[in-house]
C-alpha cells in the first residue's frame, strides 16, 4: 500500500476589501500567463511572517502563483485606479503593470497586500506593455529589503521569477514579476482619482476605508477626514526625516509614490548618496533637479497639499473654513519633519537631550561635509567608530575646532560613554546599498544569471547597524565609481 502524502497547506488566507470597494476604484482582472517562470529570489524570512508556507511556495505550483500562472484560492485579482501628479503634471495612472492579488492576512491578523508587479497589461496600461525588466525588479528587491533593515517603513519584496518573455526596452531585455507585499496601496493618487474622477461620496468612501484599514484609532474623531490628514502628515514627516537621515534619494516623488500607509514605495531611479550634497539628483530623467535630496522635504508637503485638497469637501461644509484647516495642517508639516530629522540627527552625534547650540553643531558638520565632498554615510560612521582620520575633513583646521566642540558638547550630558556610542551605532549604518554594489550584482544576475553576488549583498545589507569589519568592507567607496551607475534608465 503506498502511503498517502499529506496534503501541504499553502498558508495562503486572502482577503479582497479593496474588492469591495465601489466598482470605479479597481477592474478586476485575470493575469496574462508566461511561458516558463522560474525563481530566482526569495524571501524566506517575509513569508514566514505572512504565515505562507515556503516550501509549498517554492514549488511550481506556488511559483505559478507568484508568476500570475494561477490564482490562489480567495483572490480576486484586480488592478487598482489611481492618478497623480508626475513632475508636476497631473495625469490619470492607475495599475498600468500590475496587480493586487489580495490581501495575505496571516495569523498574527495584520493585513498585507499581495502584489505583482510586472504582471501583464491593464485597462490603465496606456502605451505600456504590461510588463517589467528583471534587473529593475531585483534592484526593487535589494534596495526596499535594504531600507526594511535600517528600520524606514517600506514595501518589502517576496520574490522575484523570470516569465521566460522577453520585453523590448532599448534593447531586448528579460521579464520578470516581483511579488511586492505593501501595508497597502492606497496612495495620494488614489484620492486624487476619487476627487477628480468621482464623487464626494467616493472620496468619503475612500477615506473611510482607509481609517478602518490604516488609522481605526481616529475612527470615533469629531472630524476624522481632518484627523486622516493630520495623521498622514505625521507619518510622512517621519518617514522623509528618516529618508534624509540615512542619505537616502526617493528619486520619483510624484503624488502616485506617496502612500497613504507612510511607507516608502516605487524603488524607481533611488539611490544612496555617496558625498554629502543636497542637490544630488539620481534619476536622469529629473532635468530640474525637483527631486534632489535636499528637495525631498519640500516636495514632501508639497504632495500632502495636493492630498488635503482632495480632502477639502469633506472636513467642513464651509469650504473657506476646510481651506483654513487643511492650511493649518499642512503647515504642521514642516514643524513634525524638523523635530524628527533634528532628533535623528542628534542620535547620529551620539546626543540624548536638547541644547540650544546642538542646531549649529550639526548644520556646521554637514556645510563642512559638503565642502569637502566628504562621504555621508561613511563621515557618521568614522565618528561613531572614533576613526576620525578616516573622514575627508581630518586635515582641516575646521574639524578640529568642531571636533571639540562636540567632545565638549558630549562631556555635557550625563549618559556614559557605552550609552552614547551604542546610540551612535543603532543611529549611524555601517552599511547602505550602494549603488555602485547594486548595479554590480545586477550585472551578475541579468547576465550570468549568477545571483550569488546579489544573495551576498542581501545578506551583509541585512545588518546595517553591525559595525563588522566584514560589514564595512562593502562599504569601500571605490575610488573610481562608474559614473554610468550613478543615472537610471530604464524600467
Ligand atoms: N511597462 C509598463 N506598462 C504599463 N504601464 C506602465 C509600465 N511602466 C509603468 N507603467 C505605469 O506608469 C505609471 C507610472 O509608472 P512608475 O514607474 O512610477 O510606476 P511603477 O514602478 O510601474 O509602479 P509602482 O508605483 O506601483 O511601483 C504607473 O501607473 C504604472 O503602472
Amino acid at each position: 500500500m503506498t502511503e498517502e502524502k499529506p496534503m501541504l497547506e499553502t498558508g495562503w488566507n486572502l482577503d479582497n476589501s479593496y474588492a469591495r470597494l465601489p466598482k470605479s476604484f479597481f477592474t478586476k482582472i485575470t493575469p496574462n500567463a508566461v511561458p516558463s517562470p522560474e525563481l530566482v529570489i526569495f524571501n524566506d524570512t517575509l513569508a514566514t511572517n505572512l504565515g505562507l508556507n515556503n516550501v509549498e511556495l517554492k514549488s511550481k505550483d506556488g511559483v505559478a502563483v507568484l508568476a500570475g500562472n494561477s490564482i490562489p484560492e480567495g483572490s480576486i485579482p484586480l488592478a487598482q485606479a489611481y492618478a497623480g501628479h508626475q513632475f508636476g503634471n497631473f495625469n490619470m495612472l492607475g495599475d498600468g503593470r500590475a496587480l493586487l492579488i489580495g490581501e495575505q492576512i496571516p495569523p498574527s491578523g495584520d493585513r498585507f497586500d499581495i502584489q505583482l508587479k510586472g504582471s501583464g497589461p491593464t485597462p490603465y496600461s496606456r502605451n505600456g506593455d504590461g510588463r517589467a525588466a528583471l534587473g529593475p525588479m531585483l534592484r526593487e528587491y535589494i534596495i526596499s529589503e535594504a531600507m526594511h533593515a535600517l528600520g524606514i517603513p517600506t514595501t518589502r519584496s517576496l520574490a522575484v521569477v523570470t516569465t521566460g518573455e522577453s520585453i523590448i526596452r532599448e534593447t531586448e531585455l528579460p521579464g520578470a514579476i516581483l511579488t511586492r507585499v505593501a501595508a497597502s496601496h492606497l496612495r495620494v493618487g488614489t484620492f486624487q482619482y476619487a476627487a477628480n474622477f468621482g464623487t464626494i461620496e467616493d472620496v468619503r468612501t475612500l477615506a473611510d476605508y482607509t481609517i478602518e484599514r490604516h488609522y481605526p484609532h481616529i475612527a470615533d474623531d469629531e472630524n476624522r477626514y481632518l484627523s486622516l490628514l493630520q495623521e498622514v502628515i505625521k507619518r510622512q514627516a517621519e518617514l522623509i526625516a528618516k529618508w534624509q537621515l540615512v542619505g537616502f534619494i526617493h528619486g520619483v516623488m510624484n503624488t502616485d509614490n506617496m502612500t497613504i500607509s507612510g511607507e516608502t514605495i516605487d524603488y524607481g531611479p533611488c539611490a544612496f548618496m555617496d558625498a554629502y550634497n543636497p542637490a544630488t539628483v539620481f534619476s536622469s530623467i529629473d532635468y530640474q533637479g525637483r527631486y534632489a535630496y535636499g528637495n525631498q522635504p519640500y516636495i514632501g508637503g508639497w504632495n500632502l497639499a495636493r492630498f488635503a485638497e482632495t480632502l477639502l469637501p469633506l472636513l467642513d461644509d464651509d469650504q473657506n473654513e476646510a481651506i483654513k484647516m487643511a492650511t493649518e495642517a499642512i503647515g504642521e508639516f514642516n514643524k513634525f519633519y524638523h523635530e524628527n530629522w533634528y532628533a535623528g540627527m542628534r542620535a547620529k552625534l551620539g546626543i540624548f537631550n536638547e541644547e540650544k547650540e546642538d542646531e549649529k553643531l550639526i548644520e556646521d558638520l554637514l556645510n563642512m561635509m559638503q565642502n569637502h565632498s566628504a562621504d555621508y554615510t561613511n563621515t557618521f560612521r568614522a565618528l561613531t567608530l572614533d576613526k576620525l582620520e578616516e573622514t575627508a575633513l581630518f586635515n582641516s583646521e575646521e574639524f578640529k575646532l568642531w571636533n571639540e566642540l562636540w567632545q565638549a558638547r558630549l562631556k555635557r550630558q550625563q549618559e556614559s560613554k557605552d550609552d552614547t556610542l551604542q546610540l551612535m551605532r543603532n543611529s549611524n549604518p555601517a552599511i547602505i546599498p550602494r549603488n555602485h554594489r547594486v548595479e554590480v550584482a545586477l550585472e551578475s544576475a541579468v547576465e550570468n544569471g549568477d545571483y550569488s553576488v546579489m544573495e551576498k549583498l542581501l545578506e551583509v545589507l541585512s545588518k546595517p547597524y553591525a559595525h563588522t569589519q566584514e560589514q564595512m568592507d562593502f562599504c569601500t567607496v571605490p575610488a573610481e565609481i562608474d559614473q554610468s551607475y550613478r543615472t537610471y534608465c530604464g524600467t
